[in-house]
């Protein structure tokens, strides 16, 4: 049998209490097994053989019925502890997907199908319940009952026993050999099935843009073809089950007829054997096969559930590596820091050893972990020391030199697109991590400040902020991360220029909006973004400002919350309008991935001739 999955063998030894009390109830269920055949046999002999009155085995027929019922109670128990067993696994296994998910990096997090990872977390996670329900308990009474049964065979009968020790290992050879094959075509069906839902959700997201484009019927195509492939691995699974069960069945009827063969000749040819002890074998032999047989089906789930398991094992794999990738600084964790990048840090010696000198002195004036403590100091200084970035191996790189930006100042990040503006603020945001120099807060290198308290003093509004299916408020008090009440709400509503918009809503503020929901415009939906800054009351916001036009009142309006927002906060904009690139106290301005200069607006009027050219295009579209 293959090596058990790591994930399988954590979440068996969480259950150590479990599977201790499971081997103490199949070894009770074997010894009632047993008795009850005894029982039996003596019941029998007695009626039909000796003849005996129906009052003098009373006494037996009653004991009978109680050993049943106790046999009865330790299967149910058994059963029982199997489907405790699985769900705290499944909990366990489904929480460690989610943690992942939810801790995963901001490039991991984009990469691959949603549809792909949802399948993995539900579906993956539900198939692993037979191993637990099933296989576990069905593993550990065939590891007891049948060999309790041989022993009671051999001292009535060697031969029996002996036929019983040679039949039985056929069924377990057997299992192993589709249980191999089996594990293999349960890993292609996840694969299959992850790739069928990523397709379907892809699709399902982008329907307007596919219609649009004349591209549904082969979206549709590709759906079909997904789906075609999830049922070909499915049927390939059933294929070999059925296979499996009809091989079973015919190795144990074939084997219980041999004993049984075996038994009459004995009894009734060399009569070496009594009637009762034939009997009793005669009983006790099925027991024992379709023990085997039944292990040998919950084999069969079991190994489907480890294919299963594999794939929930790979994505936390994956996010494992990617995590230690992006601690170790490798952009978004495909380098493998013997690359390009190691061939410009061999260039670049002197610099490297001097920032190395530097990193070591941040790192004995802040141990990891305590850098918090300096988040106190807020709205924040920010420096960039030699910052530079690359999504892939072979991709963009991003290579700013080092600017520092004071307390509260407002920053505005201008270039062409496609220069990089995103991924600088996405840096300083700490969503991304450099693979080479550092972004300090407050002097401290933002790698060493605890995440979660980093955040709570960041709002980033995006182009296209997230709205969930909620109401109209529960989306404005998300903003906050803790309860807040209806007057805050109103009032943040108000200062991002909401109220007006809520009052238009069918139930104000208690309108759903989002998923199945009311639809909310791009103005509104940026407006509720800073609702929700105006709750959190960040330190540092970071904008990443409408390319597209709004209307001259939502644009008024914008602008009016955004200078009220900025008054006790550093702000970052990916800046797009004339108007918020004059009012900033510096301007970064980004080519090509590099910073080419910084200042503020009539000093780059003055020195830089691209900027020149950008403000003169600005002015001509009369964006100012
Ligand atoms: N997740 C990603 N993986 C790989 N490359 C990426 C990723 N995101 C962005 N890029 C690339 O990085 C470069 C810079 O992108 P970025 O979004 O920072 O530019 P930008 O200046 O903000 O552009 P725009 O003004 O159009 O939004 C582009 O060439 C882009 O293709």
């Amino acid at each position: 049998m293959k090596r058990k999955t790591s994930l399988i063998s954590e979440l068996m030894s969480a259950q150590r209490k479990r599977l201790v009390l499971l081997g103490g109830q199949s070894l009770a269920l074997g010894a009632a097994i047993a008795g009850q055949a005894v029982l039996l046999a003596e019941a029998v002999e007695r009626i039909f053989v000796q003849q005996a009155p129906l009052s003098s085995v009373v006494v037996i027929l009653g004991s009978l019925l109680a050993v049943m019922a106790v046999r009865t109670l330790l299967s149910y128990g058994n059963g029982r502890i199997g489907l405790q067993m699985a769900a705290s696994a499944k909990t366990e296994m489904r929480g460690k997907v989610l943690r992942k998910l939810a801790h995963a990096s901001v490039p991991s997090a984009l990469r691959g199908q949603t549809g792909g990872k949802v399948s993995v977390a539900l579906d993956a996670v539900d198939e692993a319940d037979s191993y637990f329900s099933q296989y576990m308990p069905r593993m550990m009474e065939a590891a007891v009952i049948p060999i309790l049964i041989l022993i009671v065979v051999f001292t009535l009968h060697m031969n029996s026993g002996i036929i019983m020790l040679v039949t039985a290992p056929f069924i377990p050879i057997f299992m192993v050999l589709v249980g191999l094959k089996t594990k293999n075509k349960s890993e292609e069906k996840f694969a299959q099935l992850a790739e069928f839902s990523g397709t379907f959700l892809d699709s399902l997201q982008g329907l307007v843009s596919l219609k649009l484009y004349g591209r549904a019927h082969r979206q549709q195509q590709e759906i079909e073809r997904s789906s075609l492939g999830y049922r070909d691995a499915t049927m390939d699974i059933l294929r070999i089950a059925f296979t499996n069960t009809f091989m079973l069945e015919s190795i144990v009827m074939l084997s219980i007829g041999i004993v049984a063969l075996e038994l009459a000749l004995q009894l009734l040819v060399f009569k070496s054997l009594s009637f009762h002890t034939a009997f009793l074998i005669l009983l006790l032999v099925p027991e024992f096969y379709s023990l085997l047989k039944n292990t040998g089906t919950a084999f069969h789930s079991g190994r489907t559930s480890m294919g299963a398991v594999r794939k929930v094992e790979e994505m936390l794999a994956e996010t494992k590596e990617e995590r230690a990738a992006s601690d170790r600084g490798d952009g978004a964790g495909k380098t493998d820091g013997t690359g390009e990048i190691g061939r410009v840090e061999k260039a670049d010696k002197a610099d490297k050893a001097d920032k190395a000198d530097k990193a070591e002195k941040a790192e004995k004036a802040v141990k990891p972990g305590t850098a918090h403590l300096d988040l106190i100091r807020m709205p924040p200084s920010i420096e960039l020391r030699d910052v530079r970035f690359r999504y892939a191996p072979d991709s963009f790189e991003l290579a700013v030199g080092s600017v520092s930006f004071g307390p509260g100042e407002q920053i505005a990040i201008v270039g062409k697109s496609g220069s990089g503006k995103t991924t600088l603020l996405h840096l300083i945001a700490g969503l991304l991590k450099p693979i080479a120099g550092e972004v300090l807060v407050n002097g401290h290198s933002l790698a060493q400040y605890d995440e979660a308290a980093w955040f709570e003093h960041v709002s980033y509004i995006t182009q296209h902020p997230y709205i969930f299916a909620g109401t109209f408020a529960d989306n404005i008090a998300i903003g906050a991360g803790r309860d807040v009440s209806r007057a805050e709400i109103v009032q943040a509503a108000e200062a991002a220029g909401l109220a007006a918009v809520a009052a238009e809503l069918e139930q104000g503020y208690d309108t759903f909006v989002g998923e199945g929901g009311r639809g909310l415009s791009g103005g509104e939906k940026q407006r509720l973004a800073l609702a929700r800054a105006f709750l959190k009351q960040p330190a540092i916001i970071l904008f990443d400002e409408p390319t597209v036009g709004l209307d001259l009142h939502t644009e008024r309006i914008l602008q009016r919350s955004i200078a009220e927002l900025a008054k006790k906060t550093t702000m970052i904009t990916v800046a797009h309008r004339l108007y918020t690139i004059r009012h900033a106290d510096r301007i970064l301005f980004m080519d090509n991935g590099a910073l080419l200069d910084y200042g503020r607006h009539d000093e780059l009027l003055a020195r830089l001739p691209q900027y020149a050219e950008m403000v003169h295009v600005q002015r001509k579209g009369g964006f100012a």
